[in-house]
């Protein structure tokens, strides 16, 4: 079952289009109604546009009317290191909720687990923002 997410990510991983870096990632996240959305990074000639695979994978989620996840898994060519997401994407994931399940793995498939609270505590997230009709900027009326 996450074998089977870990190895989505690796299929995922042989789309990455990824010429200026030729570093590819592949992500699969399992969405609570056991769909599974895949996504590779998508580079751009202007550095600054380029997509992590996480992102790409949950946008596609989300677009297809996914927004409450069990896990995302990540891969790599690296061998001796678990692949590590950036902070943007911890932040897109902190997003839909911070205990889900990140599961980071090596080329050869071993992973590592780590809930979305461990790789970014003391996060801002969606409750946060104390925005709408009862408030004027930060202050609660
Ligand atoms: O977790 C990660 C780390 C890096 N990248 C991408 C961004 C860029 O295309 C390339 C090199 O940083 O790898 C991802 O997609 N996910
Ligand atoms: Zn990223």
């Amino acid at each position: 079952m996450l074998k089977a997410l870990v190895r989505k990510s690796q299929e995922a991983r042989n789309q990455a289009y990824c010429p200026y870096s030729k570093f590819r990632v592949g992500a699969a996240v399992l969405a609570s109604n056991g769909t599974v959305f895949t996504g590779c990074n998508v580079e751009n000639a202007c550095y600054t546009a380029g997509l992590c695979a996480e992102r790409t994978a949950i946008s596609k989620a989300v677009s297809e009317g996914h927004t409450s996840f069990k896990a995302i898994a990540i891969a790599s060519d690296l061998e001796d290191r678990f692949i590590s997401p950036c902070g943007a994407c911890r932040q897109f994931m902190r997003e839909f909720g911070s205990q889900w399940d990140v599961y980071l793995s090596k080329s050869d498939g071993s992973y590592k687990l780590m809930t979305v609270e461990e790789l970014l505590p003391c996060s801002f997230g969606p409750e946060d923002p104390r925005t709408g009709e009862n408030t004027v900027g930060n202050s609660k009326l």
